[in-house]
């Protein structure tokens, strides 16, 4: 799906072939679900409805009163009477417009209620979609269906259902009063209606085309911007000095947009020509009918009467234009709902089991029960065996893309294997109240995330309740202290966009003192491989002790002094266990351990010793 493209067209755009391919199914049920949103506002939806039948048929009274004030009023030169004919109007007249504003005011009431109870269930839903979805969705698009499909909603109840009500009562009921007027000239009214059906669709069909054109284009300005205008992205341009360069790009599709809006606004002008036309000699034809059947026939209408429904015909059109092209609005408009719904209908694949245990204490022992796990067919861990005693801390090394990330992943159920057992404390932990598994575990990720917001607000994050010396403390053992102190703001110093503010280190060393806080049993950490200046790296270093002390720890290792730090080393290969053992055991193997010491761990530490 494209980014930011309006949901609920223009009613002049009929249905693209795409769109017809991809018609919703429309059954009771869907029907059925659609109506579930309505339900809840039904005594407001239903005032809408009396108020738009109410309208409609106030509407028509000021021109059938105008057959009186010519009859009565003016021919019958009967002053007094047309005063009252004419003050009668008004008020109509006004009634019929407060009643208009109370409609339009409840139906963006009952719109407005509908989106908000929408937007509220998809986002719970969206809390509940599992790592998976959000690896294999575009950012974009979860953004898309939460805000301009619900938000079409809108469009489709104060739009489509109303216009749809209203245009039909007044057609249905001008018709009525024309045909009581006089048949024959109902009849005639109604001549000129098949000549707005062809030019309609041709209209329609070349705006739509231009709409998609300009759409397009649209799109490839938000990816310019998304691109260019980000943190990184501006850095890129920088860096290379592509400026100029893009300058020309987005100058260039925005000089296409600009002439694409204006032949979009501007199409369908001829036509509005004609349609003016016929619908202004639509009276001409009345006065020439009405006169013969007058003058020639000798018809009993009267002046009034052909003023009347001469007064009529210009309620008859509009309605008869709009109706003509709304099924396109119906369609478009199920089809939104159909896409609402078929969010709401992925299934939560990482839920808490009908019989979910939450114990009342974690110990933090872990074991690993002949573990496999594939990704959509591709397999990543075979038979994995592994325990770890609580208190414990195991690191795992091995070459890049071997599982070792995914192996952690499985602790927390960020997935669920497809083969084996994950067991904490003994219970597989598919069949743990997932607040409580994720509850006593942390996580410091590779990659670390900070939210937008002061050191204090990423810190409580882990705890909302936790006092001013807990945060000093767990700074303190995240050796990050003595930095904040030295900022004019402290804790409430904002870290900006994703934590760039800071530097990699210090973002570390805070996402370790948030961990702290969160006081976790079992500590998964993937540390992260960028080199950092050796002050940085011995203070991360330090940090970490303190996460070990007390706690299971499972942690992805690129430091020799992690690894000299752990009571286990695990080595992985293509998804297996190939080594276990502590450093110095290790290293008396002729394996891959030996390999990536002399490799990597060792180099790192001779890199650090020479800074
Ligand atoms: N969401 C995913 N969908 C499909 N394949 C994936 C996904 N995540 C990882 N993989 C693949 O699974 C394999 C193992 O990846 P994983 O991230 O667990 O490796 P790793 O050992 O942690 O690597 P590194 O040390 O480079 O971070 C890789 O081949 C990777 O391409």
């Amino acid at each position: 799906m494209r980014y930011g493209r309006p949901q609920v067209r223009s009613t002049r755009s009929p249905l693209t072939e795409e769109e017809k391919l991809n018609k919703p199914k429309v059954t009771k049920a869907f029907l059925r679900r659609i109506l579930s949103y309505l339900l809840p506002y039904w005594p407001r939806l239903a005032l809408v409805f009396a108020a738009i039948i109410l309208s409609s048929l106030l509407g028509l009274l000021p021109p059938l009163l105008s057959g009186r004030i010519i009859d009565d009023g003016l021919l019958g030169r009967d002053f007094p009477l047309l005063v009252q004919l004419i003050l009668l109007s008004f008020i109509v007249l006004i009634i019929a417009n407060l009643i208009n504003v109370l409609e339009n005011y409840l139906t963006t009431w009952v719109a407005q209620h509908i989106i908000y109870d929408m937007k509220n269930q998809m986002y719970d839903h969206l809390q509940q979609m599992s790592h998976r979805f959000f690896t294999n969705n575009h950012q974009g698009d979860i953004i898309t269906r939460m805000t301009t499909d619900i938000n079409g909603v809108q469009s489709v109840i104060v739009g489509t259902l109303t216009r749809l009500v209203s245009n039909t009562i007044i057609l249905v009921t001008t018709f009525a009063a024309l045909v009581q007027k006089n048949w024959l000239l109902a009849l005639i009214s109604m001549i000129i209606v098949p000549l707005f059906i062809l030019p309609t669709n041709q209209v329609g069909n070349r705006r739509w085309s231009l709409t998609m054109a300009k759409q397009e284009q649209t799109d490839a300005s938000n990816q310019l911007f998304n691109e260019t205008l980000s943190v990184s992205g501006q850095l890129l341009v920088k860096l290379f000095t592509r400026e100029s360069k893009e300058y020309a790009k987005f100058e260039k599709i925005n000089r296409e947009i600009t002439r694409l809006s204006i032949r979009e606004i501007l199409v369908g002008r001829w036509f509005r020509v004609i349609f003016d036309t016929f619908t202004n000699m639509g009276p001409m034809i009345i006065y020439l009918a009405g006169g013969f059947l007058m003058i020639k026939m000798g018809s009993d209408l009267t002046v009034g009467d052909i003023t009347v429904v001469v007064a009529l015909l210009g309620r008859l059109y509009l309605p008869v234009n709009v109706l003509l092209t709304i099924q396109v609005d119906i369609i478009r408009s199920l089809a939104l709902f159909s896409r609402i719904f078929e969010y709401f209908d992925i299934p939560v694949e990482i839920k808490n089991s009908p019989q979910a245990i939450a114990p009342k204490e974690c110990a933090g022992k872990i074991v690993f029960e002949q573990v496999s796990f594939h990704y959509e067919g591709k397999p990543v861990l075979k038979n994995i065996n592994l325990t770890i005693e609580k208190g414990k801390s195991v690191a795992i090394v091995g070459p890049s893309g071997t599982g070792k990330t995914t192996l952690i992943n499985l602790i927390p159920r960020l997935y669920d294997v497809t083969g084996g057992r994950v067991l904490l404390d003994g219970q597989d932990v598919r069949d743990l109240d997932l607040n409580f598994l994720r509850q006593n575990i942390g996580m410091v990720s590779q990659d670390t995330y900070l939210f937008n917001g002061t050191i204090r607000e990423n810190l409580h994050y882990a705890n909302e309740h936790a006092q001013e010396e807990n945060l000093i403390r767990v700074c303190q053992e995240a050796n990050i202290y003595d930095f904040i102190r030295t900022l004019p703001d402290g804790f409430d110093t904002l870290v900006g966009n994703r934590g760039l503010k800071l530097s990699g280190g210090e973002k570390q060393r805070l996402a370790i003192a948030r961990v702290l806080l969160k006081d976790p049993k079992v500590l998964i950490m993937d540390e992260a491989t960028s080199s950092l200046d050796s002050l940085s790296e011995s203070l991360i270093q330090e940090a970490i002790e303190p996460i070990l002390k007390g706690r299971t720890s499972v942690i992805i290792a690129h430091r020799l002094s992690t690894i000299m730090a752990v009571d286990d080393i695990i080595v992985l290969q293509e998804g297996e266990i190939v080594q276990q053992g502590t450093h110095w055991e290790l290293l008396k193997e002729d394996g891959l351990y030996k390999l990536l010491y002399e490799t990597q761990f060792k180099m790192a530490l001779e890199d650090l010793e020479h800074r």
